[in-house]
């Protein structure tokens, strides 16, 4: 078991309140990924989780248990960082069963967890080599196998792919979301990626400025944002934002993502000129700029070709619109 609860959770650093009161259920086996931009608080809300900082007020509670006063070692929590946090003097097989051997697990037993950890994360052929002659991808898995060989009721990563090539970044991902199905464990996970959120979780909280802007799964937030801000910051490349009253719209914003833009030379009620274009191969991104409503973003599906400078006229797909009053909260 390990569901995990927070009862307005407040942090101040000084007289500084970095979280502002969050409230947060996450079921036994869940998947919960934190989103936000820098320093909206995702850290240091993960770290008070782990015990790592002290809460301020409210409550951290594990299957109903308030443990706010728990040490971060007997949590049962395991953390994954961004740095690794690998032991340079201990081999793979000892960095992944340290934290058995600490707690006076008989050396069998360790054997066992460590090997069955390896082989869940492909590490069996590197169990005798140190940090230092490893490649970054392999000392992430290490990091992730020296948790799962603790069997927490709770992981914890804090951006753990952040130093990971492209590539690699991508493969560690699946990696995670294959462990996570695997092992049935709840985990917490941080980033300011939000690709990696929508492809891990099953719940993305998005957090602003120390407060929870919206909970919900991916495709939730992706189709039915509360506010400019999570429509904004879930999707890639961002949903464009349009002024209702240019448009003839009661409302004071309109959202209309990348994809429900349509582009032509001659037809559409929005003019602008193609400041520029990328192609990535399997779609064309077309980035316009409008007097009216600042630079906009087309998406197409295949090769298109929009000369830079020449005039377009765009189309917003009416029916795929956001509609946000001037406070940014959805209007529904
Ligand atoms: N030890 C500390 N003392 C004072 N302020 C702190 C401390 N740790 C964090 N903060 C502040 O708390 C806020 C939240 O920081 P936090 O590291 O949790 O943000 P974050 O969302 O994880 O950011 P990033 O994505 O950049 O890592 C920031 O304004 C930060 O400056």
């Amino acid at each position: 078991m390990g569901a995990l609860t927070l009862k307005n959770v407040t942090k101040a650093f000084g007289k500084t309140e970095v979280i502002k009161g969050v409230d947060l259920d996450v079921k036994d086996g869940e998947f919960c990924v934190f989103v936000g931009p820098s320093g909206c608080g995702k850290s240091t809300l993960l770290r008070m989780i782990a015990g790592l900082e002290d809460v301020t007020s409210g409550d951290v509670e594990i299957d109903g248990e308030r443990i706010n006063d728990l040490a971060p070692a007997r949590r049962e929590i395991a953390m994954v960082f961004q740095s690794y946090a690998l032991y340079p003097h201990l081999t793979v097989r000892d960095n992944m069963g340290l934290a058995l051997k600490q707690l006076g697990t008989p050396k069998a037993q360790i054997v066992e967890a460590a090997d069955k950890a390896a082989a869940m994360l492909d590490l069996g052929p590197l169990m005798e080599r140190r940090p230092s002659e490893l490649s970054g991808g392999q000392r992430q898995r290490v990091a992730i196998g020296r948790a799962i060989v603790r069997t927490p009721k709770l992981f914890l990563f804090d951006e753990p792919l952040s130093n990971l090539d492209a590539a690699l970044r991508v493969a560690t991902r699946i990696e995670i979301a294959r462990l996570h199905r695997d092992l049935g464990a709840t985990m917490i996970y941080v980033t300011h990626d939000q690709v990696e959120a929508m492809t891990l979780a099953d719940k993305i909280v998005v957090l602003r400025a120390g407060r929870v802007e919206q909970v919900g799964r991916p495709m939730d937030l992706y189709n039915d944002p509360d506010n400019t801000f999570v429509a904004g910051f879930i999707g890639s490349p961002q949903m464009n934002f349009l002024k209702a009253g240019l448009l003839g719209l009661s409302s004071d914003t309109v959202g209309i993502r990348p994809e429900h833009l349509a582009i032509s030379a001659t037809e559409g009620p929005i003019e602008g000129s193609v400041s520029h274009l990328e192609k990535l191969g399997g779609e064309t991104l077309t980035y316009v700029r409008t007097p009216d409503h600042g630079l906009l973003t087309v998406r197409q599906f295949g090769e298109h070709d929009h000369p830079v400078d020449s005039t377009v006229r765009l189309t917003p797909d009416q029916s795929r619109a956001f509609h946000f009053d001037a406070d940014g909260q959805r209007l529904r």
